[in-house]
């Protein structure tokens, strides 16, 4: 937790002059938020939940960076996590960022780190070749009779017959080949895109549904790619359907994606229809799909993730969420993670966040303070953050504002020789001022001693 602000007298403050830098002229005194017992100022706190590859890890410089993976860090600066679903308490007020290695954030709740006006990150496309590579093994488990055929020759091993009797048994297990086939992806974005172009390289006709599509997307589909409408056609018309669309828990009636492939989807689709959906469980009506599968349907459910309903259905291949569980993807996604969290801790920039804008701003010279704001999204904050910097004499040397929905960031290098006889006497006071303007979430003023220079405004009380 963040220590409550203690009266001027007592503030524990320290003079931010880097050994290595002595010649910049960068000394102005922060208040700290050091009261807690292992956040040892100059280091981030990087606390970890799920397993994360050790060559993202290793991403962090070890002189400035604490990762904790073994226990809960109470002074965590950035949390970083797989599926591990995240809960409010879990994130210390010291907490500035979050960052999902992976695509889905679904796991935590992201509304709220937004009022709380903490960024969260995802690593787009990171993953993106292992889940593709799995769905085209779900496409082949879904039209060969694999998982049964594997089964079978177990049995026939345990009572020594294998041999004898394979040859009698395998007409059991015929299938079709997807070549000629028309597959359907819906959501063609880092995963569903490749699919796309794989499949029309095993000889498949494509189709393909996403209203969001971006043109780095549309760039990589095959160029007999069928865009259409909606899912009813997706469905009407193929005989392999892959879903590649994040999970968002609401209804699909108020923009989420909660049981979106429905009942009346279902029903729509061909006979024999396969169905494979590594993007997330939640997305499918289980009960509508046991009920397409006992009306007759041969069709079959290929997932990636548990399903209490259709787990032991024959029509059903479930897998315990392997998508992402390749040695390549893990390192990729945990180093994206790692040079996004470095990026913003250090330099304020927001790349590949779920809740924040993009923000960039090219790097401060020596004699630039950076601050960084996050504010609500709403008329006249703004003003009142450059008034506070007016009336401490401060030169502002450039910024960026950005905002997306109900939050607003900036990013404001200040001139370091500027602040004078203004209303406020030091840079501590001037953090406070700014951070106790109506609408201001946070601040940070960013400087040379990793994981100070936080300012928080919790319930209308003032944190550092
Ligand atoms: N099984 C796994 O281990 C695994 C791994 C990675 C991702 N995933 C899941 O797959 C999803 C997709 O991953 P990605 O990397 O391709 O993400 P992405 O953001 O690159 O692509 C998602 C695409 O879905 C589109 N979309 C969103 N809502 C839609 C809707 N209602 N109808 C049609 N299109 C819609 C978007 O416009 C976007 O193009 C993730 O959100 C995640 O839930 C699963
Ligand atoms: O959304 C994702 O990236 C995947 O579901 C991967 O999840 P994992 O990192 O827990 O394997």
């Amino acid at each position: 937790m963040l220590s409550k602000h203690l009266p001027t007298t007592s503030r524990h403050f320290v003079r931010l002059l880097r050994p290595s830098l002595q010649t910049r002229p960068f000394s102005f005194d922060l208040a700290l938020d050091h009261k807690q017992a292992d956040n040892v100022p100059g280091t981030f706190h990087v606390q970890t939940y799920n397993a994360i590859s050790p060559i993202g890890l290793s991403k962090y410089p070890a002189s400035t960076y604490e990762v904790v993976t073994d226990r809960v860090c109470p002074t965590a600066h950035a949390i970083m996590l797989r599926s591990h679903k995240l809960k409010e308490e879990e994130v210390p007020h010291t907490t500035r960022c979050i960052a999902r290695c992976g695509a889905g954030t679904n796991n935590i709740p992201v509304s709220r780190m937004t009022e709380l006006g903490i960024p969260v990150f995802n690593t787009p496309g990171a993953n993106a070749n292992a889940v593709k590579e799995l769905v085209l093994c779900g496409l082949l488990l879904g039209s060969r009779k694999i998982v049964q055929g594997i089964g079978a020759m177990r049995e026939l091993g345990d009572k020594g017959e294998a041999r004898e009797k394979v040859e009698k048994i395998k007409s059991q297990f015929g299938g079709q080949e997807l070549k000629g086939k028309t597959l359907g992806v819906i959501g063609l974005g880092h995963i569903g895109s490749a699919t796309a172009r794989d499949a029309a390289a095993l000889g498949m006709n494509v189709v393909g549904y996403d209203p969001g599509m971006s043109i780095e997307s549309a760039l990589k589909l095959p160029n007999n790619t069928k865009l259409v409408e909606n899912m009813k056609s997706v469905f009407a018309n193929c005989d392999y359907v892959s879903l590649n669309i994040p999970y968002i828990p609401s209804e699909p009636s108020e923009g989420g994606t909660h049981g979106i492939i429905s009942r009346d989807l279902l029903m729509s689709a061909k006979k024999n229809c396969v169905i494979v959906n590594f993007a997330r469980g939640e997305l499918v009506d289980s009960e509508a799909m046991k009920d397409w599968f006992d009306s007759g349907s041969d069709g079959v459910y290929v997932s990636d993730f548990p399903d209490d309903l259709l787990y032991d259905h024959p029509n059903t291949i479930l897998l315990p969420h392997l998508g992402a569980s390749t040695e390549e993807a893990e390192d990729a996604a945990a180093s994206m993670a790692s040079n996004t969290i470095q990026n913003f801790l250090e330099n304020g920039e927001i790349v590949n966040s779920v809740n924040f804008p993009e923000t960039r701003l090219e790097s401060r010279g020596d004699t630039t303070v950076r601050i960084a704001i996050v504010n609500e999204n709403k008329t006249g904050v703004l003003a009142a953050i450059l008034g506070e910097l007016a009336n401490a004499n401060i030169n502002i040397l450039q910024q960026v504002n950005r905002s997306s929905s109900n939050i607003a960031y900036n990013v404001i290098d200040v001139e370091l020789d500027t602040l004078s006889e203004g209303k406020f006497k030091s840079w501590a006071e001037l953090q406070e001022g700014l951070t106790m303007v109506d609408g201001v979430i946070s601040s940070r003023f960013m400087n040379d001693v990793y994981g100070t220079g936080y300012a928080k405004k919790i319930e209308g009380n003032y944190y550092v």
